[in-house]
């Protein structure tokens, strides 16, 4: 398959990611959402976008909203003349599978992947090394690896993340291994040109810290400019600034994640205006009203101090 980047993109994503919610209304893709969301972060100085991925709510989505999310976000994207890499989640538990959807999306407007280690089946090792190789080499663009133990019921060790680090077409990682352990021992022996981003919203300040490339963050809807600036001051050597800037939002995280996530997190946008609904498909469904007014609370008060970031 031949390379067919719609962008030259950095070779190793670092920075903040951002792995867009995707809004619904009555049951359907929420298009206008959609745009303002896009054209809403692309203001903000982040380093690229994950769409229907596990914030996404990708697997309760059909092919062709997929196809159709893509496309918006592209266009918008160009409307406001930004390139910002796009990363297509996709997860699955079958290669052939996965291929197929590989092959699906060659000629969509994105930059790269984001897949999911297998889930439920609980494969080897050795079969993660050999389902990424083969999707490494059947990729028409580059692949970040997923690798959330918690979720798929399987995690990705060290050493065979390090032997698929070696692939020229992956060229990092979302860590979520929740060990502390394994992922200070991955940055330490990390190879050049394999990106370590943070999918541990709570440890964001503390793995870039620790050397983290970057995050993808679903809490970074929210407070945006925050996040972007604990990254860009701690790359700076700014450690004291950046710890102060993280004080300000560090609790956000607990909030967004009280209850299954993207609820949280699509309530928020609804109230702050940035979406026509909180919706979320089954089997997720709206937060509690306690959390809602939990988080109702939260919006006013980021809004009066300014670090909401929520200006459409
Ligand atoms: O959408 C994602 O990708 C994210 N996944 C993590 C999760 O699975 O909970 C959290 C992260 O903030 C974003």
């Amino acid at each position: 398959m031949q390379a067919n980047h719609r962008s030259p993109i950095s070779p190793a994503p670092g920075g903040l990611w951002l792995p867009l919610i995707t809004p619904f209304r009555d049951g359907v893709l929420d298009e206008a959402s959609v745009r303002r969301l896009v054209r809403h972060y692309a203001a903000e100085a982040i380093d690229g976008l994950i769409l229907a991925a596990t914030t996404g709510e990708g697997l309760t989505l059909d092919k062709e909203e997929v196809e159709r999310l893509v496309a918006l976000t592209a266009e918008e994207l160009t409307a406001a003349g930004r390139r910002l890499p796009v990363f297509l989640g996709l997860s699955g538990s079958d290669t052939r599978k996965l291929m197929k959807a590989l092959e699906h999306s060659a000629a969509w407007p994105i930059d790269g992947y984001l897949i999911a280690c297998p889930y439920y089946t609980r494969p080897s090792q050795e079969g993660m090394v050999r389902h990424f190789s083969a999707l490494a080499e059947g990729a028409a663009r580059p692949i970040m690896i997923y690798n959330i133990p918690y979720r798929t019921g399987v995690n990705l060790g060290n050493t065979a993340m390090l032997e698929l680090a070696a692939h020229p077409n992956i060229v990092g990682v979302k860590d979520c291994s929740a060990d502390m352990a394994q992922s200070l021992d991955l940055l330490r022996r990390k190879p050049a040109g394999f990106s370590v981003l943070t999918g541990e919203d709570a440890l964001f300040h503390t793995m870039l810290a620790g050397g983290a490339d970057g995050g993808i963050t679903a809490s970074a809807h929210v407070g945006i400019g925050v996040f972007v600036a604990v990254h860009r001051l701690l790359r700076d050597g700014e450690a004291a600034r950046a710890l102060a800037a993280w004080h300000a939002i560090c609790d956000l995280p607990r909030l967004l994640f009280a209850e299954p996530s993207p609820a949280p997190i699509k309530h928020w946008l609804w109230r702050a205006g940035l979406i026509g609904s909180p919706e979320v498909r089954l089997p997720m469904v709206p937060v509690s009203d306690g959390l809602a007014d939990r988080i109702d609370q939260e919006v006013e008060r980021l809004r009066a101090s300014g670090l909401d970031g929520a200006r459409a």
